[in-house]
Formats: structure tokens, C-alpha cells, sequence
């Protein structure tokens, strides 16, 4: 029996017939991984048949109504804001409170000082909600939605990856005026990592310049997503009143002070009719480009039912081909409540989005384990999000199989350890509800229980587990000391935000004796810093901002090396040859360091080789030219020698750490440093001065939009460059100008600047190669 096949029919089984089309596209690359596996090993052919679960009617009728959705975008498009809409129609709070609102309570999901007094969110939260949606014949359902507000800001990126990492599907939000901006490449990005299908909602069309067909082109252009308007809008900027559902062909107003009711009619004004018409038309067009059905339809010129249509479109983006593109204004109300129907209609229940685990008593290379949201299943759950609290350790879990209570025993994955869930909630961005039962395709949170994020929980009967979401490297860091004498809460603060937030870290540089902290941007280290003193009373003097720097090589280099010590004591002795080389970053893996083991006939004994391993990876944290990181390398071990009394782990470790540090100018180290993309959008009248200011920046720009009366320069900028830029760019454009920045890759730093570096370094590690 092949390897990976005989896996899935039964997860195809489980599913609705619905969606079983879509389940194969979804696992198709797990499959087709699978069996790329099975025919390169055949010795594993012998998977063990893991056992099958079926869904069962209720479970059904319950994912059928269940939605996980997250709610993300470009910096301020306004996701908060559309948040907070999403929970007064749905009732889940009394009034709306604004983003920085002159009432000065703030959104009910920025729940943390900081995000209500800086206007931005930092952290994820989590809420839920029931909504009763109206599908496209007409009729009422109530759905049960779980929903994650993520952060803009490309600094707290590490909220977005987590909340996709769980979520089956998201609504992408737009500026009717920026459009696709450069976080919003970030977050499709993400969106793609991680399989989930999405539904765009082109927000603040009541904004002088609103245009949303040329934010549906970026879409297709930029994103390369088929993407179609389902709607049209009635009136302009602030004329508008509603929207034209083209699926169902209904004019949608809305009424009362906060837009809370709904008013249907059938017939579209006259305004807007053949332009409705044309828009239906191109929608169909799009549809048929990425579903046959549509297809085989517009080829005999007939038009679809809006069944049909309501199908295709659903069909279409569940299966990643295609997103719906939604309209309207959060802030003036409107068009908020169609766009949940649009959540309901279009994106899948938790049976259409397949996870997988692994098997972890199986070599990685065996086939994955599909994973079917059926109550009766054992139970796997995942951390995605850690956070202190007053009673303890609060984690945020995706439950994907079988169910949980209160007062249960669970099993760590990773650890082997059983615990004990002492309380069981639901969370309401900063408020928790107490539930005794969780069921599978529900996210919640549990108390008291000690992980990290990533981490999967188990009821113990099986040894499957998960994988982690993705964790950017860090691209700045800072010293960071306490005024006056280091207490307690200094490295209790440092170490709860280091388990919460796997992108901030925390060492003390050996040489320099000082904390340094290191993140995704100034304003990510900033608010950690600020978190400190207001949260456990420390106040800290930062040292300046430095980039992260890395080191690579350039060329291959052979090593024949032999540690020895055979002075009083017991001796040491490892002999090891072979070469180190570059290594390009590899996807599958998601690995740009590598070390493979040649050696035959024992001449380096097989409990020696890891220790080897060992030996690669340390001398890699700390490069000679510079004192960074050296990426980029793979080392390939061919031969070497060893002694029967004298050698042991530690010599061979110390031998590979000698080789690596003696060939490594052989190898023609350089000095990498992070570039970003900087977006900057100003109005028209400072575009000379920006373009000038990123030009003294040593920036290359690489795009370039002019609208209006704004415009958009996106420019690549090396990051050790943009200190300050924030105050230089309000003071070019009399505080009108806004930018965002985002990692985009390391490249070699200019050879004065190598050169700089490699001196500066010199000095401060006499030992330090020439
Ligand atoms: N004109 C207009 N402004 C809006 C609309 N929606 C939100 N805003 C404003 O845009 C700003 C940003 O809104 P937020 O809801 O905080 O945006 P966000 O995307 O959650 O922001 P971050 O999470 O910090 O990236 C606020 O000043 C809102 O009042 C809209 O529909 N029209």
C-alpha cells in the first residue's frame, strides 16, 4: 500500500459532500508531498492505519453554523473600528465607542492603556459573537462567529501569524483611498501560509477620493487573486447610503442613529442600475475564469440563478481561488451587516478548513495525519497565544479534534505531561465568560496550564502533534538597563514577554555584560519598554537602536582540523575534515543553515556526530567579522579521526568550533544588514521632499501611486538608515505625511561599512580574526 493515499479518503469521507472538492485541492499539496515522500523511501511504505472518525450529525449542524474568522489589514484601515460594529449589530455590546473617541473609552478589542491612548492595537483579542444571517434566498440562520482582531503594525506582526495560523478564514480590510498598501502584501502573505480563504471588505468609502474599483484592480494586479466586487455602492463619499447586493439583486440602506436597521428593497435606483448590471456581469466573468460550473454557463451564454451564483462564489473562495469583494464604511455605519452575511455565506466552517498533525513516534517525512472536527475524535488542541494574567497563565486555544472540559486531565505534546484544566473560558477581548465544555472548531481560552505558544495539547490516547506558526527573526535590538538597582521585576517582566511574544528576545552579550532586547521595530521595543514601567514599576534607560546584523559566506571552504589536548588530565583528541558551504534558504524547510554527515566506516563514531551538529550551530551564532549570526552556510562533514580513551562529545564539538573559526575568512565572510520597505503616504504637495528625503536615505524607490491630492512612495531602505525618519517625515510635510515599514530582506552592507564594522568589532574582541 502506498504511503500517502490510503490517508485521506477517510477524511474526505467525513466531510459534507459540499466541500469534499475543495477538501482535495486543500490537501491536494499534502498529498502529492506525501507521495513525493513514499517514492523517495520506500522502506517507510508501512504507515501504521490511524484510525478514522466520521462527523456525525450534530456535528455537522453545528460547523455548518460555526465560523472562525480574523480580521486583518494595512495599519488604520480600520479593523478596530469595523470590530466594534461587527459586535454592537451582533449584540454582543450596548453602544460604539471609537478609536481614540472624544469619550475617551475607546474600542471594546483595544483593550490594553496603551492601545487606547496611542489609537493602534498591539495585541490580538479574541471575541466571539452569534449572527443571524440572511442567505441569498431570503432566509435566516444563526451563526455562532469567533472572531480575532489582529494588529496593523508590521512590529506586532507575530499577533497576525498566530491568529491565521488557527483561524479558517479572514476578512481582508482596505482603504477605499490607499488600497493595497504594503502590509497589506504582508498579511496576504500570511493569509497564503497558512491556507485561509478570504473576503475583502473595502472600507472608509466615505472618504473624499473613495475608489473601489481601482482597490479591486490592486487586488488582482498586486495580490494576484481573482477578485470581484459583490456589491456596488449607492451615492459617493459622503452621499453614500447603501449598498446593491449583486448576488441578490437587492438595494441594502441602513437606519436609525448607528445604522442598526436594515431596509431591503428590490428596486435598485436608477442611478446605479446599469452600472449594478455591468458590475454582475464582470463578477460572472471573474467566476467563471476559477469555477466550471460559471464557466460552462457563460460559454452558453446562459446566466446563473443566483443559487448558482451564491454556490460558485462560496465554492470559489473556500478553495483559495477567489475573494468577494465587500464595500462600505465602518465608521458611518454602513454596509457593516451585509458583510457578516457575506462571512457566513462565503467562508468555510471549521470541516471545510482541513489541519493536519504529525505523528510524532514517525520520522517528519511520513504523511500527515488529517485532523476531522468530530466530537467523538480524541482531542487535539493548540496554543496559539499566551498571556499573564491576575490568575495566572491565560492560554488562547484552537480546539481541531474531539472536546474539552473543565476539570479534565490533558496531555502537553511536547513535555509528555498531564495537567489538569482548571477553568475553561471564553474570552471577550479583556472579559471571560466561564463554560464547563468546548467542542471541536471552537477557540477558548484555559487557565493555570503551563506552555508556550505553538504548543499542542492531546488527551494523551495518540502522539500526534502540530506545528508551529512562523516566527520572523528579530531586525533590531537595544541595551536596556534599570534605573538604579536590578530587582526582581526586572527579569520576571523581561521573561513573561519573552514566553508571550516569541519574536522579543532577550540575551546578555557575554562580552559587554548587558541586557540587550531585540524585536520587529523601534515601536515594538518602545512598548515593551513602557510596558515594564507601567506594569511592574521599572524604569529602564535604553541604549541606541541598533540593526540586526548577520554574516554569511560567499564561497565553499575545506576544513581538516585536529583538536587536541593531552596535557595532565584526561586528554582530548577529534580529528575532523570536510567543507563549509553556502546555502541558499530552503522553503520546505524553512532553514537557511544546514549540516550533513559523509562520514563512512566509523572513522568518526556515530554517538560523536550530533555532538558535531552541536558544534556547526554554536560557532554560527557569533561570526569573526563582526560578532552577528552568520547565515547562510551549510557545513558537510566527510571524514575525520578519533581516539579510543581521549576523544569524547566535547572534543569533537570544540574540533567542528576550531575548523568552522579557522577556515572562515577562507570563505569570504560578509556583513549582511536588514532592508525594509518603506511606504510613505503624504499629500501631493511634499512629493518632491519625500522622494528626495528617501533618495538621502540611500533608498531605492520602487513604486510609486499618485491619486488626488495624496500620493504613495514605496522605497526599499536600508533599516540602518531610518532611525529618526519618523520626526524628519513630520517635519518635510508639516506632520501630513505617514510611513510603514517592514522587513524585506538582508543584504551585504557597503564594503566602508564591512569594514567599519569588522574594526569596531576588532576592538572590542581583541581575539577577533584579521
Ligand atoms: N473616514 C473613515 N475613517 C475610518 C473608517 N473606519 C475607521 N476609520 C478611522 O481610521 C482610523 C483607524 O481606525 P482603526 O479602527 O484603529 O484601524 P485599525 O486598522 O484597527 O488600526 P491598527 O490596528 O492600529 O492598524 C481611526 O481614526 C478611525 O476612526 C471609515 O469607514 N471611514
Amino acid at each position: 500500500m502506498r504511503l500517502g493515499p490510503h490517508l485521506f479518503p477517510f477524511a474526505l469521507r467525513a466531510a459534507p459532500a459540499s466541500c469534499r472538492s475543495t477538501l482535495w485541492t486543500r490537501c491536494l499539496p499534502i498529498l502529492r508531498h506525501a507521495s513525493t515522500a513514499a517514492a523517495v523511501k520506500p522502506k517507510e511504505t508501512e504507515a501504521p492505519q490511524y484510525p478514522t472518525y466520521d462527523l456525525s450529525e450534530k456535528d455537522l449542524t453545528r460547523l455548518k453554523f460555526q465560523r472562525n474568522i480574523g480580521v486583518s489589514a494595512h495599519i488604520d484601515s480600520g479593523k478596530t473600528t469595523l470590530t466594534e460594529r461587527i459586535l454592537y449589530y451582533t449584540g454582543r455590546i450596548r453602544d460604539i465607542h471609537e478609536v481614540r473617541g472624544r469619550d475617551n473609552v475607546g474600542a471594546k478589542m483595544d483593550s490594553m492603556d496603551l492601545e487606547r491612548e496611542k489609537g493602534i492595537t498591539i495585541q490580538s483579542a479574541a471575541t466571539f459573537c452569534d449572527w443571524v444571517a440572511t442567505d441569498y434566498e431570503g432566509n435566516k440562520e444563526k451563526y455562532a462567529i469567533n472572531i480575532i482582531d489582529t494588529p496593523g503594525h508590521v512590529d506586532f506582526t507575530i499577533e497576525v501569524e498566530r491568529a491565521l495560523r488557527v483561524l479558517d478564514g479572514a476578512i481582508l480590510v482596505l482603504c477605499a483611498v490607499s488600497g493595497v498598501q504594503s502590509q497589506t502584501t504582508t498579511v496576504d502573505r500570511q493569509m497564503r501560509r497558512y491556507n485561509v480563504p478570504r473576503i475583502s471588505f473595502i472600507n472608509k468609502m466615505d472618504r473624499p477620493g473613495a475608489n473601489p474599483w481601482r482597490v479591486i484592480n490592486q487586488i488582482r494586479t498586486k495580490l494576484k487573486i481573482p477578485a470581484a466586487a459583490v456589491q456596488v455602492p449607492i451615492g459617493v463619499e459622503d452621499e453614500l447610503k447603501g449598498v446593491v447586493d449583486l448576488v441578490r439583486w437587492k438595494a441594502i440602506y441602513h437606519e436609525g442613529a448607528k445604522g442598526q436597521n436594515i431596509v431591503e428593497s428590490d428596486d435598485i435606483p436608477a442611478e446605479v442600475l446599469n452600472f449594478a448590471k455591468e458590475k454582475r456581469r464582470e463578477l460572472i466573468e471573474q467566476l467563471a475564469e476559477v469555477d466550471d460550473e460559471i464557466g460552462e454557463l457563460l460559454i452558453m451564454d446562459e446566466d446563473p440563478t443566483t443559487s448558482q451564483l451564491a454556490q460558485a462564489i462560496r465554492r470559489a473562495t473556500v478553495g483559495l481561488k477567489f475573494s468577494p469583494v465587500f464595500m462600505g464604511s465602518a465608521v458611518k455605519n454602513t454596509s457593516v451587516q451585509p458583510l457578516l452575511d457575506g462571512v457566513c455565506a462565503y467562508l468555510p466552517t471549521p470541516s471545510e478548513a482541513p489541519a493536519v498533525a504529525h505523528d510524532t513516534t514517525l520520522p517528519t517525512s511520513a504523511p500527515a495525519v488529517p485532523l476531522v472536527p468530530a466530537e467523538a475524535a480524541p482531542m487535539m488542541a493548540l496554543a496559539f497565544k499566551l498571556e499573564e494574567g491576575r490568575f495566572g497563565q491565560l492560554t488562547y486555544i484552537r480546539m481541531y479534534q474531539g472536546s474539552m472540559k473543565k476539570g479534565q486531565f490533558i496531555y502537553h505534546a511536547r513535555t509528555g505531561k498531564k495537567v489538569k484544566v482548571p477553568r475553561l473560558v471564553r474570552m471577550h477581548s479583556n472579559e471571560m465568560e466561564d463554560i464547563e465544555e468546548i467542542g471541536p472548531g471552537e477557540i477558548c481560552a484555559i487557565f493555570g496550564v503551563d506552555c508556550a505558544s505553538g504548543d499542542t495539547f492531546t488527551d494523551g490516547t495518540h502522539s500526534y502533534s502540530m506545528t508551529s506558526m512562523f516566527v520572523p527573526d528579530p531586525v533590531i535590538s537595544l541595551a536596556l538597563k534599570p534605573v538604579g538597582q536590578e530587582g526582581p521585576n526586572f527579569s520576571r517582566a523581561l521573561n513573561r514577554f519573552k514566553k508571550e511574544d516569541p519574536t522579543f528576545r532577550v540575551h546578555v552579550d557575554k562580552e559587554s555584560k548587558e541586557t540587550i532586547i531585540s524585536g520587529m521595530g523601534e515601536l515594538h521595543l518602545e512598548i515593551y519598554v513602557e510596558r515594564m514601567r507601567r506594569e511592574y514599576n521599572v524604569d529602564c534607560t535604553t541604549g541606541k537602536p541598533r540593526v540586526a546584523f548577520r554574516e554569511t559566506i560567499t564561497q565553499s571552504a575545506d576544513f581538516a582540523y585536529t583538536h587536541k589536548k593531552q596535557t595532565g588530565g584526561a586528554g582530548q583528541f577529534a580529528r575532523v575534515v570536510g567543507t563549509v558551504e553556502p546555502m541558499e534558504f530552503d522553503e520546505e524547510s524553512g532553514k537557511d543553515i544546514g549540516f550533513e554527515n559523509l562520514v563512512m566506516g566509523g572513522n568518526i563514531p556515530q554517538n560523536y556526530i550530533p555532538a558535531c551538529e552541536k558544534g556547526f550551530y554554536e560557532a554560527l551564532e557569533k561570526g569573526t567579522l563582526s560578532g552577528n549570526p552568520v547565515c547562510g552556510a551549510r557545513l558537510v562533514l566527510r571524514d575525520g579521526a578519533f581516539h579510543s580513551v581521549d576523544s569524547s562529545e566535547l572534543a569533537f564539538r570544540l574540533a567542528i568550533m576550531g575548523a568552522f573559526r579557522e577556515i572562515y575568512m577562507n570563505a569570504k565572510p560578509v556583513i549582511l544588514e536588514p532592508i525594509m520597505t518603506v511606504e510613505v503616504v503624504a499629500p501631493s504637495e511634499f512629493q518632491s521632499a519625500v522622494i528626495g528625503g528617501l533618495n538621502s536615505r540611500r533608498g531605492t524607490i520602487i513604486d510609486s501611486e499618485v491619486r488626488e491630492d495624496e500620493f504613495t512612495a514605496v522605497a526599499e531602505v536600508a533599516l540602518n538608515d531610518m532611525f529618526g525618519y519618523a520626526s524628519f517625515l513630520r517635519g518635510q510635510t508639516q506632520g501630513k505625511g505617514e510611513f510603514s515599514m517592514e522587513y524585506k530582506k538582508h543584504m551585504p552592507v557597503m564594503p566602508d561599512v564591512q569594514a567599519e564594522l569588522h574594526a569596531a568589532y576588532r576592538k572590542t574582541m581583541p581575539q577577533a580574526k584579521k
